[in-house]
């Protein structure tokens, strides 16, 4: 996946100033709008740039009426594949080296002098202080984005207007720091794309904004997904716009450890951004850069192994976090913590991805448990609206809608109350309260211009449907009370 506005000149405002960005505000759940320059020239939204620091901010008070939008002009869909590496531990997805491949070709088209190479070339490149730990990354990434592109000698390399390999070190390092997940509006990743204008945007581990691919385009041809910026909170017009780069349920450390080696943070401002004080247990799920990071090699804990053997080997991952969670839950880990998370995000995920169709009632229960216990964990370290809080309750609301295969029946009202997950209409009841829930977190974290994005609309469908469920039974309850004779007092 690869997308690029095709000018990004996020310009320093001559013409508005300060004065007109202080008036800009965004509430929860408002999309922060981009319209691209070449589609609509004389667009009076913009990303601004401060003229003295490169932060952004909202550019003028059209702002708080209109949402930006970021369009993929070229986006498609790439599925994740690691056939790039030399070895499995150094698994680069291969869309990266296409995605680096087309930005070369585009800049080969449009040439050094371009809005567009320009915008490219200002993007921030780590060149100069590359980290030891990455340079096996950035080496890797050189070899096959140069077979990529099929370049043989420094005359086809000066074509894409790079005279130097410390210009494709340079292209390589813009990339890995500036560099987005495509996801699913599931929040499934499926690909990388580059925008520099939301590149511009800085790290927080407790961001005021999250980047979201909440629907695809109307285009039936290319059904791209659309990339946006979503306010999680209202966003004062001083403040930064500020998302996570880290996917994080990890401690601070190793957040630090990825920060410092793919985004080359220095410790000063690295320790601003990490040692906020906050509410919550600094842990950043949504991550929308970490895309070629995380590829590299891990010791194999137990943990580790079952994240590893996902894909590879769902069986065996699903055997080790059945394992593994017990264990750690019962040595008094709670349901935030790490890796037990993580965990159990990953046994939800496979329990789900395994589901018998039809399901049984165990394998059903098992899913709603396990999702249950997910959606605890996050409630605890992510604030209300978070994209990821909302998919995983609208997740459990979806699969307590799902009909009972066979109903367990309590055999006394103590059991009945202790059984988790409820049989019969209190599942249905607490099936309709956690869409609902979901549904205001979806119109939080996906933008309520949106509907709460594709899932937000789905899960409207299905409290709808419920509702009328619902109504049905209540109404045949009543129905049956009404025509059960009353008792009769007797006479006396
Ligand atoms: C995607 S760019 C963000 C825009 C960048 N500040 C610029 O001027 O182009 C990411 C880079 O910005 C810097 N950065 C962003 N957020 C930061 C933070 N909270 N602490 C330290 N450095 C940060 C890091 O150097 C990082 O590699």
């Amino acid at each position: 996946m690869y997308s690029l506005p095709p000018t990004i000149d996020v310009r320093a405002s001559t013409d508005t100033g300060r004065g007109l960005w202080s008036r800009a505000r965004y509430k929860a759940g408002d999309v922060l709008r981009v319209l691209l320059e070449l589609l609509w020239p004389s667009s009076p939204w913009r990303l601004k740039r401060c003229p003295a620091c490169r932060v952004v901010r909202y550019c003028n008070s059209q702002c708080q009426n209109k949402d930006w939008l970021f369009t993929n002009a070229n986006a498609r869909p790439f599925k994740t594949g690691r056939k790039a590496a030399p070895s499995p531990d150094l698994g680069l997805p291969s869309d990266a080296v296409r995605c680096l491949g087309r930005l070369m070709w585009i800049r080969q088209k449009k040439g050094p002098d371009s809005t567009w190479t320009k915008a490219i070339d200002a993007m921030q490149s780590h060149r100069a202080s590359l980290q030891s730990s990455s340079y096996e990354l950035h080496t890797h990434l050189s070899h096959a984005l140069v077979r990529y592109l099929g370049v043989s000698s420094p005359e086809q390399l000066s074509e894409f207007g790079f005279n130097s390999a410390r210009d494709v070190v340079d292209i390589i390092s813009r990339f890995i720091t500036n560099s987005f997940a495509v996801t699913t509006p599931t929040l499934a990743p499926i690909g990388v794309s580059v925008s520099p204008v939301v590149a511009l945007i800085n790290h927080s581990c407790e961001p005021n904004a999250v980047v979201v691919f909440p629907r695809t385009s109307e285009t039936p041809s290319t059904k791209e997904p659309l990339m946006q910026v979503i306010a999680l909170r209202h966003i004062g017009a001083d403040e930064q716009l500020l998302t996570s780069y880290v996917d994080t349920t990890l401690p601070k450390d190793l957040r630090q450890k990825s920060l410092k080696e793919t985004y080359n943070f220095g410790l000063p401002f690295a320790s601003y951004a990490l040692t906020l004080q906050s509410s919550i247990p600094r842990i950043c799920l949504l991550s929308q850069k970490r895309v070629v990071g995380h590829a590299r090699s891990h010791k194999k804990k137990p943990s580790d192994k079952a994240t590893a053997l996902q894909f590879k080997d769902s069986a065996i991952s699903k055997r080790l976090t059945t394992n593994l969670i017990p264990i750690l839950t019962s040595s008094g880990l709670t349901p935030s913590s790490h890796p037990l998370l993580a965990l159990t995000r990953l046994h939800q995920s496979l329990l789900i991805d395994s589901l018998p169709s039809p399901p049984t009632q165990n394998s059903l229960e098992d899913a709603i448990r396990a999702t249950t216990r997910s959606s605890t964990g996050l409630s605890s370290v992510l604030h209300h609206g978070h994209p990821v809080r909302g998919i995983t309750l609208a997740e459990l609301g979806k699969l307590l809608a799902v009909d009972e295969p066979s109903p367990h029946q309590p055999s006394n009202p103590a059991e009945a109350a202790l059984m988790y997950p409820p049989s019969g209409p209190k599942r249905l009841k607490l099936a309709l309260d956690t869409l609902l829930s979901a549904r205001n977190e979806l119109l939080v974290g996906f933008g309520t211009k949106n509907d709460g994005g594709q899932v937000g609309k789905d899960v409207r469908e299905s409290i709808v449907a419920l509702e009328k469920e619902l109504g049905v039974w209540k109404h045949g309850v009543k129905n049956v009370l009404e025509d059960t004779p009353r008792d009769v007092p007797p006479k006396s």
